[in-house]
């Protein structure tokens, strides 16, 4: 069953077109990744679907319903942990959690109930009674994760979680999105941090100038790059090498040396190792390791828009 369908999802700020035709669907028990580079149109997405920005033209189901037509079932369906944090300073964390349950349409014992598991999910039991200008932009984030899981929605669409935060609260919130998917959430988790998405994600869809540019399986999109191979071989006395006349082997396509390990990209279908290898050796470097090297997320990315996804 599809928790989340967009078709022909469309949003225009006048001229500009900043999601161009989404069609997308996330399937039940998903943690599905959606990837872009800054602007790429990721929020507006999501926005959309939390009903926070109005939709230029297309559709968007949560569970078969259309929110337009569904407005309160799609509400109670959908968590959002939004990028800018959302919660308010001069309330209590647990008085935080309950509000914005309320607002999703929890209400009496059951309220109470579910605001305190889920900050107890969050890790902040302790600080029920605390105000958030104390904590920490980790503690923040988490207590935001709290306020959108209360009301245990199908769907939690988390906005880039971890810009900005120290790597223990990031790992507590990864570990977070694991167990909320394991307790049976399908997550849409947003990042331009590749190395996240590839962790956490069973599949990926790559927006770019707010067009899915591939979807698929980590498997799947790095199949796109299989025409290259990438080798690295650990090396010791490199001083000999002359690496412009290994550039010259055939298939090579650019070699470069990192301190003691020489990383090496070659066309996929030219079978060339033995002439690499000799090529070291007439140059008198010892050859301490060889590895292939399985090519990444981000030269998916690269090699499909032709720009590194990181700015930062
Ligand atoms: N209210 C608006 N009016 C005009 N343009 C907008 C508006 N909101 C977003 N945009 C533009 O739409 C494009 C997509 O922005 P969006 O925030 O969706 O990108 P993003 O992928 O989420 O990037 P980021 O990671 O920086 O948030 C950008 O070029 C942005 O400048």
């Amino acid at each position: 069953m599809n928790v989340l369908d967009m078709k022909r999802l469309t949003k225009k700020f006048g001229d500009f077109i900043a999601v161009d035709g989404i069609t997308l669907s996330v399937r039940e028990g998903e943690i599905f990744g959606f990837l872009g580079a800054n602007g790429a149109g990721k929020s507006t997405t999501i926005h959309m679907i939390a009903s926070l920005l109005s939709i230029s033209s297309g559709e968007i189901e949560i569970l078969g319903r259309n929110i337009a037509k569904h407005p309160r079932f799609a509400k109670s369906n959908i968590g959002i942990v939004p990028q800018d944090l959302a919660i308010y300073e001069e309330m209590t964390a647990l008085e935080n959690v309950r509000f914005f349950a309320g607002l999703y349409g929890l209400g009496g014992s059951e309220l109470k109930r579910r605001a305190e598991e889920a900050l107890a999910f969050v890790g902040l039991a302790d600080k029920a009674k605390s105000y958030p200008k104390h904590f920490s932009g980790g503690m923040k984030r988490r207590l935001n994760i709290a306020c959108a899981i209360a009301h245990k929605p199908k769907l939690i669409i988390m906005d880039e979680p971890t810009v900005g935060i120290d790597p223990q609260s990031r790992n507590y919130i990864l570990n977070s999105v694991r167990q909320l998917n394991e307790a049976g959430c399908t997550i849409l988790y947003t990042s331009h941090y590749m190395e996240e998405v590839e962790e956490i994600c069973t599949r990926i869809a790559i927006i770019d100038h707010g067009k899915i540019i591939a979807d698929g399986t980590k498997e799947q999109l790095k199949a796109i790059v299989t025409d290259r191979k990438e080798i690295d071989i650990e090396v010791r006395g490199a001083g000999g090498l002359d690496l412009a006349e290994l550039k010259r082997v055939p298939g090579v396509l650019s070699a470069e040396l990192e301190e003691n390990v020489l990383r090496i990209a070659s066309a996929a279908e030219v079978r060339n190792l033995n002439r690499i290898l000799e090529r070291l050796m007439t140059d008198g470097v010892d050859i301490r390791a060889v590895k292939a090297r399985e090519p990444s997320l981000e030269q998916v990315f690269l090699t499909l828009t032709g720009r590194s996804l990181r700015d930062d």
